[in-house]
C-alpha cells in the first residue's frame, strides 16, 4: 500500500524525469492555477461523497484530493516537512 511519503517521492521523481504520458507532468505544466482548480473540485467531491456516497467512495475521493495537493506542493517546491511543521 502506498503512503503519503511514497506518493510524494514518486511525484517528485516524475517532475524531475518528466516521463512520457505522466498525468503529473501534464498537471505541473498546466500550472498552479489549474492545479488549484482541481483541488477545489476534488475537495467538493470529498464533501459530496462523505454526505451521500459511502466510505469507500469517500476514501477514494480523499486519495484524489491528497494527490492533487501533492502536485501543488511539487509545483511550489514545498516538502512534507514544510507542511507538517504547521500541524
Ligand atoms: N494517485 C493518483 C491520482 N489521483 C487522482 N489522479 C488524477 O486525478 C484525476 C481525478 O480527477 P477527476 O475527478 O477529474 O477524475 P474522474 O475520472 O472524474 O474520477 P472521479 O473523481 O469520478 O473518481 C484522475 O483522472 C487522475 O488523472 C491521480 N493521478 C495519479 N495518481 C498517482 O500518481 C502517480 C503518478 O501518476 P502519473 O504521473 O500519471 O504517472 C501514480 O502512482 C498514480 O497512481
Amino acid at each position: 500500500m502506498k503512503t503519503f511519503d511514497d506518493l510524494f517521492a514518486e511525484l517528485t521523481e516524475k517532475a524531475r524525469t518528466r516521463p512520457e504520458g505522466s498525468g503529473t507532468v501534464a498537471e505541473l505544466d498546466a500550472g498552479v492555477h489549474q492545479i488549484g482548480k482541481k483541488i477545489v473540485e476534488e475537495a467538493a467531491e470529498v464533501w459530496m461523497a462523505a454526505e451521500y456516497e459511502g466510505d469507500e467512495r469517500t476514501s477514494e475521493e480523499i486519495s484524489q484530493l491528497i494527490y492533487h495537493l501533492q502536485v501543488l506542493m511539487v509545483a511550489k517546491g514545498l516538502t512534507p516537512a514544510d507542511v507538517w511543521r504547521h500541524l
